[in-house]
This record gives structure tokens, C-alpha cells and sequence, in this order.
């Protein structure tokens, strides 16, 4: 994907991984040789260097010189004026015209003493911008399923990733809490009661609520279905009585959304509701803009939008109704209030719908009609697909019986699982801590499969897999962390006092100093490419890079005073990375497990 207006790209916001560094000093090398003004020079991580320059092959065209000769030119005004004798050990040309960058150890063991000492441990401060971020968005008195903990695990990482990097994030739970359905469902709720274990259902079970209201919709029992529809009517012409038993019910089914939220530990609360509803008083007057704007044409009885370049596999226009035939609004025009709210009221430079792939025809239709019509000014919006989700017969995950799974049944399951694995392991912790742990491990799992694979693929739902302690897997990098804990436990030293000079001499000790020093920029990444997988991938490496790292280099039997204190504050570098790192991605770090 294409990072849009995403300020972290680029090397102006980084501070300390190379390529930050080496960047623009290889910029000015090629402005300084040829004249050549801000030319990326295209730094890559490479299997021969620690870094890798392969500007010269396409400058080679430019020049009109071979890229070996151009090569040769840039390392000659490097050296020239010194620019890389703080940070190279050796540049070297190569191959078709790469130049291959040795960095110095003493340079690396700098950088890395610097990012430890930094607050932000590295991360890019980029120029702020407002993010709303629209995610979860379940539908009152229905079951959130699978699909739903997706999206509100993966759009709860991007708003503390973009927040962590100082964006101003507007988390919006746009739960279907209006429209038709909810004529039945408050008729079904005044007929039970209030207070009867039938309207408990909307705490704990919505499903059966939601299936006992329909079955009478459509045994037409008595006048049920009249009631109904006359229910909507009043409902959305702002009937008071209507609306008190309809805030009930939302305030039932906020019971619901909330057990799973404090389970799942995303930052979603109360004030972040902004469902279906809210947009209603505005839902007339888009209607009449879009028509005086000429985009909005009445088509047989119902008032549409026909967006060029969306048309039905047969060739024809495809319509965005925006009002029924019946003079009722639907998710459509509520979807475009929401967007012109975002873009106009809360002056967005960028929206995030973290929402399944099926709706990617429908959320590209409102984005169209919305630029057409003048709202989005410099808002950009993106729709971050959400695969699907799938059972091991490679069909949407789904009970035995065929039922959609109940998301709370799928999460205890989880920690129960984890509290089995626990329970064997650490006999020597109390029930309490055994239980803590149980949760965070189990429920990282869940969150932690659905974060490392790209969030437009699909996966396969294997409870065996994602709470395996070996694999790019939650719990490995909880125990990854939790292994270093007990290490300064060992050492009677807290992490936050290992401040000794890094030296880095052993291979493995420069390799992970190295890795360490990616942090900032993989973070950057994970914003601009919306891409939470990313920091999944470097975490699992770092934890690999400093199991090789402990394997080859003893930490508290270093053979002198000064190496141990370097091995400590690298290791301590490691475990602040993991918990951070860990804590983007809105997972638990447990100190013991
Ligand atoms: N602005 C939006 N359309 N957000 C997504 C809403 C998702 C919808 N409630 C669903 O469950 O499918």
C-alpha cells in the first residue's frame, strides 16, 4: 500500500537507526558530486553490509555514466569530506555499483546507549495530525463475531502506535444502534420487561434476544409486526417514550460491549461510542446537499447517487442510495454524515476505517461521493481491510452447529488454555498470579494471531498454534520478556539501573545491537504502512536475535566487570523494546510465566 500523506516516511523524523543517519549524508554526497539535489538514496538492509546504498543504479541514467563509475564517484566525495569516518568502519563497491556500508562498533554501541537513554526510546516525533480511527463498531443486540475482535484488536494497535508517535487519534465505536431492526426489538424488549432475565439476554447473550424478537416479526403473532414498524416510525421521529426504552437498550447491550473490552484490554470506553444514531439529525440535510449539487438523482422512487466509475458486473451504474423509496435513510447516508463530520468537524488529515473487506465496494462508494462533493479538502481516508477470519475447514470460523461463535466463549477458552499451560509450569506462584498470567497470556495469544499476519489476509482460528511457547506466537515473546525479568531478578538489579557502556565485540552482541536500533523506524512503518504485522516481525526477530545473543555471550559470568555491565544494559534495552513494543500492540508483558 501506499503510505499517502503519512508523515513517518522518510528519515526527518528518525533519530537513531542508520539509515536515518546515513541517509541525508549520502544525499548530500550525490548533491556535492553531481550536482544532484534531496535524490533518495535508497538504503536498503542487505545480506553483504549492515547497510546498503543503491542510489547509484539509478542515478547511473541520470549521469550517464556506468552505475560502477557513479559508484566509485560517491565513495571519493564521501571520503572527501570525512562523512561517514564517525560511523563507517568500511565502504565498499560491489556488484552492478551498490556500495556496501560496514558501520563502526564503537558507533553502533553509541547509538544504542543514546536510544536506551531516550524517553521515546527512538521513536520518530513526526508532525502531528488528527486521526480518527473507526474500529469494533459491533451492532446492538447482536453477537460481536470473530470478524468484530478483529477489527477492534487491530484498530486498537494502530491508535496507541499512532498515539505513542503523537498524533492526536479519535477512537470512534460506530455501532449500529439505529434503523429499522430496533422497532422489533424495543416492542420485543417492552413486552418482556425491563427487568426480566429476557432482557438480561442483551448483557450476556444478544443473539437469542435479537432471534426471540424476530421469530415473533415474523410469526406475525397478534399485531406484533404492526407495533414494529409504527415502533420505527416514533423511534425516528424522536418520540420520547420511544427513546428512553431505546437508550435502555443501548445501555444493556454497553454492558456487553464492555465485559469484552476489559477482557480483550483495548482502550475503547464509553465516551468513544459514536454509533449509527448520532448522525441522524444530520442524515436530511446531506440528502438535500448532495441533490442541490447535482450528484443525487431520484431513481425509481428512491434518491441516489451514482458514482462514476462504480458499475455491476453487467456494465450498469452502481447506486448509493441515500434515501429508500419509502423516505427512510439507511447505512449509507449515515456513512456519508460521518465522513463529512470527521472530515469537516474534527478537521481529520486522515481517517481510518479499520473494517472487514466485504464492505471495501461500499466504503470506496462513500469516500467518492464525499470527494465529489467537495468535503474531503485535504482528509484522506483509508479503508484497512480486514480478512476474514476461519475455522480449520477454511470457512468463516463458526460453531460445530453451524452458529456464529460467541466472542466471550472464544476468549475464556483461551485463558483457560493458557491457565492449564500455566498451572503445570509454575506450581510455585500463588492461585492469584497463576490466574493474572493465565490472562494475559491467553488473551495476548488471541490478540497476537490476529496481529502478525497482514491485516487484509485471512487466517485460520488454531488454539494449539497461537499459544504455542516456540513460533512468531504471543506467548513466545511474553516468555522472551519474562526470561529477561528473571534475569535481573538473578542479578538483584533493576532494568531501569543498567545503564553500563555498551560494547559490542562478539557477533551476536553487534547483531542485536543492530536490531535494537531499528526500533524507531519499524514503529514509523507500522503507521504509515498501517501495518501492525511489521512490529510483530521485529519483535519476534529481536527476541531471536537476543536468544543467539544469550546463547553465545554469558550476561552475569561475563568474564569482566565492565562486559557484564555492557551485556546487562543490553539486555535491559531488549526487555524495555519487547514491553514497549508489546504494549503498541495492546499486549501484556507478564514478568513471571
Ligand atoms: N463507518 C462504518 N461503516 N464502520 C463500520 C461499521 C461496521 C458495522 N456495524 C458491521 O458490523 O458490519
Amino acid at each position: 500500500m501506499d503510505a499517502g500523506t503519512s508523515p513517518e516516511r522518510g528519515y526527518r523524523w528518525r533519530m537513531f537507526d542508520p539509515a536515518a543517519i546515513l541517509g541525508p549524508r549520502v544525499s548530500a554526497a550525490i548533491e556535492a558530486a553531481f550536482g544532484l539535489r534531496d535524490v533518495d538514496p535508497v538504503l536498503r538492509p542487505s545480506q553483504f553490509a549492515d547497510v546498503q546504498v543503491n542510489a547509484a543504479l539509478a542515478l547511473a541514467k541520470q549521469v550517464g555514466a556506468p552505475p560502477r563509475d557513479v559508484a566509485t564517484r560517491l565513495v571519493a566525495a564521501l571520503d572527501a569530506d570525512g562523512a561517514f569516518a564517525d560511523v563507517a568502519a568500511k565502504v565498499e563497491v560491489s556488484g552492478p555499483g551498490f556500495l556496501n556500508i560496514t558501520l563502526r562498533d564503537d558507533w553502533i554501541a553509541a547509538q544504542v546507549g543514546a536510544q536506551a537513554g531516550d524517553p521515546r526510546r527512538g521513536l520518530p516525533t513526526p508532525e502531528p495530525q488528527v486521526v480518527p480511527i473507526d474500529y469494533s463498531a459491533p451492532n446492538v443486540a447482536k453477537e460481536m463475531h470473530v470478524g468484530h475482535l478483529r477489527t477492534t484488536v487491530v484498530g486498537d494497535a494502530l491508535a496507541r502506535t499512532l498515539e505513542a508517535l503523537g498524533h492526536r487519534v479519535v477512537r470512534q465505536n460506530h455501532i449500529g444502534d439505529w434503523g429499522t431492526p430496533f422497532g422489533m426489538l424495543i416492542e420485543h424488549l417492552l413486552e418482556v420487561g425491563e427487568d426480566s432475565d429476557a432482557a438480561r439476554l442483551l448483557e450476556t447473550d444478544p443473539n437469542t434476544f435479537y432471534q426471540a424478537a424476530r421469530a415473533k416479526f415474523d410469526a406475525e403473532e397478534g399485531d406484533f409486526a404492526t407495533r414494529s414498524r409504527a415502533r420505527v416510525v416514533a423511534l425516528q421521529g424522536g418520540d420520547e417514550a420511544t427513546l428512553a426504552i431505546w437508550r435502555r437498550m443501548i445501555e444493556l447491550s454497553k454492558h456487553y460491549f464492555n465485559r469484552i473490552y476489559t477482557t480483550l484490554d483495548v482502550t475503547l470506553r464509553d465516551e468513544h461510542l459514536a454509533g449509527e444514531s448520532t448522525y441522524d439529525p444530520m442524515l436530511e440535510g446531506i440528502c438535500d446537499e448532495l441533490e442541490a449539487k447535482g450528484l443525487a438523482v431520484v431513481s425509481q422512487g428512491a434518491l441516489c447517487v451514482f458514482p462514476p466509475g462504480f458499475t455491476g458486473r453487467d456494465g450498469t451504474p452502481l447506486p448509493l442510495i441515500i434515501r429508500k423509496s419509502d423516505g427512510g435513510y439507511g447505512y449509507a447516508t449515515t456513512d456519508l454524515a460521518t465522513i463529512k463530520h470527521r472530515a469537516q468537524d474534527l478537521h481529520a488529515d486522515r481517517i481510518l476505517y479499520v473494517v472487514g473487506a466485504p464492505q471495501h465496494l461500499h466504503l470506496s462508494m462513500i469516500f467518492e461521493v464525499a470527494r465529489l462533493a467537495g468535503w474531503l479538502g485535504d482528509t484522506e481516508p483509508v479503508h484497512v481491510q480486514i480478512g476474514n477470519v476461519l475455522g480449520a475447514d477454511g470457512k468463516i470460523l463458526k460453531t460445530r452447529s453451524g452458529a456464529p461463535i460467541r466472542l466471550m466463549a472464544l476468549l475464556e477458552e483461551a485463558v483457560e488454555r493458557a491457565g492449564a499451560v500455566v498451572d503445570a509450569a509454575r506450581g510455585d506462584l500463588d492461585d492469584d498470579e497463576r490466574s493474572a498470567i493465565a490472562r494475559q497470556v491467553g488473551i495476548g495469544a488471541v490478540k497476537y494471531a490476529d496481529l502478525s499476519v497482514a491485516h487484509d489476509t485471512e487466517y485460520v482460528f488454531d488454539f494449539d498454534r497461537m499459544l504455542a511457547l516456540n513460533g512468531n506466537t504471543g506467548p513466545y515473546l511474553q516468555y522472551a520478556a519474562a526470561r529477561i525479568y528473571s534475569i535481573f531478578r538473578k542479578a538483584g538489579l533493576d532494568p531501569a539501573d543498567a545503564r553500563g557502556a555498551v560494547v559490542l565485540g562478539e557477533p551476536a552482541e553487534r547483531a542485536l545491537g543492530l536490531a535494537l536500533l531499528d526500533f524507531g523506524a519499524v514503529v514509523g512503518d507500522v503507521a504509515a504502512l498501517l501495518a501492525p504485522h511489521r512490529l510483530c516481525t521485529y519483535l519476534f526477530e529481536l527476541a531471536q536475535a537476543f536468544t543467539a545473543f544469550y546463547d553465545a555471550c554469558p550476561v552475569l559470568t561475563a568474564p569482566t566487570d565492565e562486559l557484564r555491565a555492557s551485556r546487562l544494559a543490553l539486555t535491559a534495552a531488549v526487555l524495555g523494546t519487547l514491553v514497549e513494543g508489546l504494549d503498541l500492540l495492546g499486549i501484556a508483558a507478564p514478568e513471571r510465566m
